[in-house]
This record gives structure tokens, C-alpha cells and sequence, in this order.
């Protein structure tokens, strides 16, 4: 009996909620009613141990309940099929803060079977809301029809130790969202977040979103209030300090565990969120498949907005929906130094996470779902065809787009790290890695046309010779290196904005009821603003730094500006903006930015990393069936053609080498040690396999060393476009080959195509079609 009582407790609880508690008798008899009731029909419908799998309202549930219940499968209860009542939820999205749970549950609402929670409910991390019961959490949730899904979103379940176990035992096979973003990225939010909401509230008549401020007051203002996030981050002897919340909520790794002692994995859908921010149809449509919803979120649901520099997307009324002003907010810049300290400190805990990640993770605009790799391709170790994968994807970048790239970056471009762009292989390579050079191509030259296909293929070498460290590089070189390096510590400081007024323009749209205009209430006092808010967030404040005007008119994401906002902008919450009401001048220009049009071009596409190296197919290819070959064997059948879009813009001078050409060019020299790495989609490189290991160099310390020469490697190419890449392979002391996995892409329709014919039209309309895709391929090679 003890064992049957929680199972009965629970299927109460389940009960869809009556408006008008009955009196308390009546309730008993109601609830013994109920109790026999739900006892009987679990077991006449073979049940088992709970509602999971069964549908009481006689939905089928559409084939969302195929994978272990889910929504249509017993968390529903209605004595009539086309009731409508409050029912508990059939999805929750259980973080992360600041991750974009709130754009996440806005735009799945749009969804016609779903009803989300307005507010967040923190039903299960809350012990004097958890004590309500069931009951009192289902009647928070919004009413829904039979056939529809109920959600909710609490990012502080994530963290909470109590909550998986909570939430199974409400309904072990409801659907999980989890979604996360670049860690360094999050944390920076996270403290952007506390150090305005700590900031004197703008009162009630302060404008919310509309607002215009001298650059130079926000500056000082921010300058004289505000700790510094590397004060915060930091402990006095410079190491991370994991005692701040805001670092300890990055670490996924560490609370996933937790979920995945409690849940499968099946039933946990990881979702990136900066996917979400630059393409939210491929991430809602991935997310329509995981809870098996039929497919209704098109893809002409969602703006761009320039203005906000976010999309935003089309209500149900019609009018168009952003969130408001407490979400996307100016990061402040951040010293490129504090954030190589936090990639080193996240990098393992990234590579748990990326571990244990199975799910196929959100990636639109990426070419590889899922943080980590799907069931093809798996890690091999000591085997080389893993290769196959990474490097047989054939794509073509259009000269134009190549050659505007290399004219919008500049050399100041590469001395800026927003926070916001971390994520983006901008970030880690720099703008000015875009500049072209030679380091692939250059041998590829060397590599004669229509290699034929050969049994015992060719060795020939695409990288450079084996090398000594700093043996090829002039004095001066290195010195520039050193003196780049340097410099880089001290140039991520505040560009003092001009003194100018800073327009920033109203926005005559609609903005959501989110989290941050919530009045705090007896029972939800948590709005996320608040909701892991911690006294460790809030120090005494010293130092602060509000990112400058945006020098080339990119937007917070980097996606472009919009032309009637080129002059600089600084965006600041009202709380902030309040305080400067001597300079405020609302003499502000009105625009209509909601003019539906293509979405800009994802912000950060790995393109801007490989623009100089470039495949482009010698026949039609099919994309469908490379992938299929290349997953299928390592034969070197297939020939692509290599050639360089910049210095060969007609693409005539074809060079077709073979796949196992580029493959064999690493496996050269017996000598070296090969190390193939994936890409995770924060641009860590992540170990995929190994081979000819020599002695003294550990397995288990491989991603860590490689990631450091990585990361040596980049920082360095990101400062020193003049170099050549064998200068810097010879000071970093290592070969290094890249290969784009990739698929067609056309950048301003944000569409992919699966056929290079596709591909060929949509140039012809004017598209320009790029490489596109997540992984890359690398192999660092060591000498003994
Ligand atoms: N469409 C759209 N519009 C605005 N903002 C968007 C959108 N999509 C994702 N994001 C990102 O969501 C970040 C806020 O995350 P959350 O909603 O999870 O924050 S909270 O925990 O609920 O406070 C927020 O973080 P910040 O940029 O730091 O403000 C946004 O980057």
C-alpha cells in the first residue's frame, strides 16, 4: 500500500481542476470517487505504473506520445474529450536562465496545441509552492483543450537538486526542454541582468523602451556604479570564482547530470540558444518534432527586427511581437583576457556536457544537429575514415560574398570581442581570419587536376612540412605575434561612445508580457529576473564598462543594422536610462522597422572562420548522397574540386583531388601523432579520434592540449592576418588542417538546400550561397 499511495496521489492529482472548489465533504467522496476511479481505468488500460502511456481523454495524441508518453498520454484528464480545463503540463522547459527560455515559450505558444504558462510557475523548486500540491501547480497552468499541450518555463528547475525528481514523479514521461547558450555568453547576461536590476527603478512614468541618452553619461554612469564582471568572476588570485552563481549556472554539465540520473535522454531536448536567436524556425521546427506537434510554426512567423537586433514574430492578432527591453540587452564589453581565463575554466565542463548530450540538438543554420554528433558518426578512435565525415561535405562560397567579407573587415574589427559575439567564430578567429590566405589552398595547388582514382591512393601533402617550433619565422614576425598578443589584453577596454546624443528609436510594436514586466505576487515572486537572484551576484560595485557604439554597424548580434540606425546606439534598461533624465530628449524619430523582408544572414556562420578554404563541387552533387557516402565508407571515389573563389573568381582552374588526398596529407609521416577534432557549437574543439599516438602524450589530456594550441592558434590568426600559415604553424608548432562540414546555404533566405540545382537557382535570383555548418574538422599534428 505504501508503494500504491504515491501512484494514487499522483493521478489526483492529475484531475483537471474544478473551477469552484466543492465543499469539503463532498470533496472526500469526489476524491475517493476519483481515486477508485483513475485506479481502475490505469489498470484496465495496462498502464502499469503510471497514466504515462495511456490516454484517457481519448487523444491519440498524434503520434507525440510515440516515444513514452508525453503530452496526449495521460496528462490529461477530462471526463469529456472537448473539455477545456487547466491540466498539469506536458512539457516544461526547465532552463537555462538566460538562455532564451523566454523567446522559447513565446514562440512555441504561437503553436495552435500549445498554451503556455504567462508566468513562471517554480512550482517544484519552491518548497512553499510545492507543498500546494499538484492540484494548486495544474490550476497555474493556462486553460487547454483536449489535444492540447500545456507548458511552463522555470529556468531555475535546471539548477535546483530536488526538481528531477519532482517532475518525474509527477509524470516520468513528460517532455523536457532544455535550453542553453555559449556559457561565457550566459554568464555576461546573467551579470547584465543583476547589475541593472539593481539599478533605481525608473518609476512609473519613466519611458520603458523609448529613450535617448548621451553615450557619455551612460558611460560615466555605469563607470561609477557598477562592479566590473571580471570583479565578480574573478577571485583575488585571479582563478574562477565558482562561488558566483552566475559561473556556476554555466556549468551544464553539472546540473545535467542530475536530469540524466532521473530522465532518459530521449525525453530531454537540448536546444542551442544561439540557434534560437538566429534562426527560431529551425529550432521551433526541431522542437515540433520532439514533442510530436504537427508541423504550423512557418517559417514567415518570425521578423527580424533591426532595431531590437532580435526576431520577433507575428501574434495572433497580427500585430508583431518582441520581447521586451529586458531581453537582448547590450552586453558590456568584456577584456579579451577575462574571456580566455572563462574559456579555459569552461572548456572541460563544455566537453562533459557536450558528452552526454545525445539529443539532436537545435542547429539551424548549422550543418550537424546536436551538440554532439548523430549516431553515423561516432567517435573512432585510431580509425581514420571518421574523417569521412567531417571533410567530404563539398560546398561553394561565392566570390562576391567572400570579397565583400574581406572589405568589411578592418583592423579595428579584430580588436573588439563584444560579449554578445562569443559564440560566434567571429569571436574566436576574428574578423580578420576572414582576410583570405593561402594556407589551404596554397597546397592544394600543388595537388595536379583529375587525380585519377588510384587503389593505393597518392600521399601527397597538404600541409606543411614538419616543422620545430618557431623554425621559420623571422624575428620580427614573432615579435609582431608577441606584441598582437599583448595588445589584445588591453584593447577590449570601453571605446568611449561619441558625446553625441544617441538616438535609439521608439518601438511601435507590441511587446510581450515577459518576465521582466511582471508585478511580483504572494505566489510568483519569482519572475525570472529574479529568480536566481542571489546576494553572490551583487557586490559592492566599482568598475563597469557598457559596450561602445557599434563601429560597423552591425547589431548586437552582428546581424547587419538596419540603415536609420548607423549612427551609434547604446540601448540601456529604463532603470538605467532614469538616471540620466537631464539628457533625455524624447525628440525621437519614428520608424517603421517591421517591414517583413528577408532575414538577415546568420550572424555566425562559420564562414567568416573558412574563407580560406573553399571546395566547390566538379559535378552536380547531391548533397543527400554525399552524406550517405561519405557515411557509409572511406572509398576515395569521389573527387572534388579545390580552387580558391579570390584568385580564381571564374572557378575555371579546377583542381579535383581526391578524398583520401586530403586525408592521406595528415597521415603522412608516421612520426606524427594525428588528432581529429569536431567542433561543438560554441567552437570548441572537441576530440573525435586518434591516431598513431606516440608515446608521452596522454589520451585523456588531448582535448585540453588541443584546445589550448587551438586557441593559440586562433587568437593568433585572428591578430596577425598578414601572416602566412606557415609562419604560424611554425610558432604555435603545430600542422593544422581544417575542412568545412557544410551544407548549401542560401544566407539571405535562411534556407537549405539539399541539391546543388537548388543551390545553382537560387544564385541565379540573386542569393548568394554559402558554406554553412558547424563542424570542422581538424587534426593537429606533434612531432615526437
Ligand atoms: N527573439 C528574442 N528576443 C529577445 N531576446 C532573445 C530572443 N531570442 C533569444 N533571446 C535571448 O534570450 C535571453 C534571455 O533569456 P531568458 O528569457 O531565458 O532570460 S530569463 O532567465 O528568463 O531572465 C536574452 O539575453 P540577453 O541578450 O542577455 O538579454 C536574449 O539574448
Amino acid at each position: 500500500m505504501s508503494k500504491l499511495f504515491p501512484q494514487l496521489s499522483k493521478y489526483v492529482a492529475k484531475c483537471k481542476i474544478s473551477k469552484r472548489p466543492p465543499a469539503p465533504r463532498k470533496l472526500l467522496v469526489l476524491v475517493l470517487f476519483t481515486l477508485a476511479s483513475i485506479y481502475f481505468l490505469c489498470f484496465s488500460f495496462g498502464g502499469g505504473g503510471g497514466l504515462e502511456g495511456s490516454s484517457l481523454d481519448g487523444s491519440d495524441g498524434g503520434g507525440g506520445a510515440a516515444s513514452g508518453g508525453g503530452f496526449f498520454s495521460g496528462d490529461y484528464f477530462s471526463s469529456n474529450a472537448e473539455g477545456k480545463g487547466h491540466y498539469l503540463p506536458g512539457c516544461i522547459i526547465i532552463g537555462v536562465r538566460k538562455c532564451g527560455t523566454r523567446a522559447l515559450i513565446d514562440m512555441l505558444n504561437l503553436h495552435p496545441q500549445v498554451e503556455k504558462s504567462p508566468l513562471e510557475i517554480h512550482f517544484f523548486d519552491r518548497d512553499e509552492n510545492y507543498i500546494k500540491g499538484l492540484e494548486w501547480y495544474a490550476s497555474q497552468m493556462p486553460e487547454t483543450f483536449s489535444g492540447q499541450i500545456a507548458i511552463e518555463k522555470s529556468p531555475s528547475y535546471f539548477v535546483t537538486p530536488e526538481v528531477p525528481e519532482r517532475i518525474y514523479e509527477m509524470n516520468s514521461s513528460i517532455k523536457l526542454l532544455l535550453i542553453v547558450r555559449e556559457p561565457i555568453t550566459r554568464v555576461i547576461s546573467d551579470y547584465t541582468q543583476i547589475y541593472l536590476q539593481q539599478s533605481p527603478s525608473p518609476g512609473a512614468n519613466a519611458p520603458s523602451n523609448t529613450t535617448t541618452i548621451t553615450a557619455a553619461a551612460a558611460n560615466s554612469f555605469l563607470q561609477q556604479q557598477q562592479p566590473s564582471l571580471e570583479e565578480l568572476v574573478l577571485t583575488p588570485s585571479g582563478h574562477v570564482n565558482t562561488n558566483y552563481k552566475a559561473i556556476r549556472i554555466s556549468m551544464y554539465s553539472r546540473y545535467m547530470q542530475r536530469w540524466l540520473d532521473v530522465f532518459p535522454k530521449e525525453q530531454i531536448h537540448v536546444i542551442d540558444g544561439d540557434a534560437l536567436i538566429r534562426d527560431p524556425y529551425n529550432v521551433l521546427r526541431d522542437v515540433e518534432r520532439f514533442l510530436g506537434l504537427e508541423h504550423k510554426l512557418e517559417r514567415d512567423y518570425f521578423y527580424f527586427n533591426n532595431t531590437k537586433g532580435f526576431y520577433c514574430w507575428r501574434s495572433l492578432n497580427k500585430l508583431i511581437h518582441c520581447l521586451n527591453d529586458s531581453k537582448g540587452r547590450r552586453h558590456p564589453v568584456v577584456k579579451v583576457g577575462l574571456i580566455r581565463t572563462l574559456r579555459q575554466f569552461y572548456r572541460k565542463v563544455n566537453y562533459e556536457f557536450y558528452e552526454m548530450d545525445e539529443s539532436p540538438m537545435s542547429d539551424a543554420g548549422g550543418g550537424r544537429r546536436g551538440l554532439k554528433r548523430r549516431s553515423g558518426d561516432q567517435v573512432i578512435k585510431g580509425n581514420v575514415p571518421v574523417l569521412a565525415d567531417n571533410y567530404r561535405r563539398v560546398t561553394r562560397l561565392s566570390v562576391k560574398k567572400a570579397k565583400l567579407e574581406e572589405e568589411r573587415l578592418s583592423p579595428s574589427q579584430t580588436e573588439n570581442v563584444p560579449s554578445s559575439s562569443i559564440a560566434s567564430p567571429m569571436a574566436v578567429t576574428g574578423p580578420s581570419f576572414g582576410t583570405p590566405t593561402t594556407r589551404i589552398r596554397r597546397n592544394v595547388s600543388a595537388i595536379p587536376k583529375s587525380t585519377p582514382v588510384e587503389s593505393t591512393p597518392r600521399r601527397r601533402s597538404i600541409r606543411t612540412p614538419k616543422t620545430t617550433p618557431n623554425s621559420n619565422v623571422s624575428m620580427k614576425t614573432k615579435q609582431t605575434i608577441r606584441k598582437r598578443l599583448i595588445q589584445t589584453d588591453v584593447i577590449h577596454q570601453v571605446t568611449s561612445p561619441s558625446p553625441a546624443e544617441i538616438n535609439v528609436p521608439s518601438v511601435p510594436i507590441e511587446y510581450a508580457e515577459d518576465d521582466a514586466n511582471r508585478v511580483s505576487t504572494a505566489t510568483h515572486s519569482n519572475i525570472d529576473d529574479k529568480d536566481d537572484n542571489d546576494s553572490d551576484l551583487l557586490k559592492p560595485l566599482e568598475e563597469s564598462k557598457v559596450s561602445a557604439p557599434n563601429e560597423n554597424n552591425t547589431s548586437h548580434n552582428g546581424h547587419p543594422s538596419d540603415p536609420l540606425e548607423q549612427h551609434s546606439e547604446i540601448r540601456l534598461d529604463a532603470a538605467v536610462t532614469q538616471k540620466f533624465t537631464n539628457n533625455l530628449s524624447l525628440n525621437v524619430p519614428k520608424k517603421d522597422f517591421l517591414t517583413p523582408g528577408p532575414p538577415p544572414p546568420s550572424p555566425a556562420t562559420p564562414l567568416e572562420n573558412m574563407s580560406d578554404f573553399h571546395l566547390c563541387p566538379t559535378h552536380s552533387v547531391d548533397f543527400d548522397t554525399m552524406i550517405n557516402e561519405s557515411n557509409a565508407m572511406n572509398d576515395n571515389t569521389n573527387t572534388y574540386d579545390v580552387r580558391d573563389p579570390l584568385e580564381d573568381p571564374s572557378c575555371n582552374n579546377d583542381e579535383d583531388v581526391t578524398f583520401e588526398d586530403l586525408i592521406k596529407v595528415i597521415d603522412d609521416n608516421e612520426n606524427y601523432c594525428m588528432r581529429i577534432y569536431d567542433r561543438n557549437p560554441w567552437n570548441e574543439y572537441i576530440l573525435l579520434g586518434e591516431e598513431n599516438l606516440p608515446q608521452g602524450i596522454h589520451v585523456q589530456d588531448a582535448p585540453t592540449q588541443m584546445s589550448q594550441d587551438l586557441e593559440n592558434f586562433l587568437e593568433t590568426m585572428r591578430m596577425t592576418p598578414i601572416l602566412n600559415p606557415e609562419e604560424i604553424q611554425s610558432v604555435l608548432g603545430v600542422n593544422l588542417y581544417l575542412s568545412p562540414e557544410t551544407h548549401f546555404e542560401c544566407d539571405r533566405c535562411s534556407q537549405k538546400f539539399q541539391t546543388s540545382e537548388a543551390c545553382q537557382e537560387h544564385i541565379e535570383s540573386g542569393c548568394e550561397i554559402n558554406l554553412v555548418g558547424t563542424s570542422v574538422g581538424m587534426a593537429l599534428a606533434y612531432g615526437e
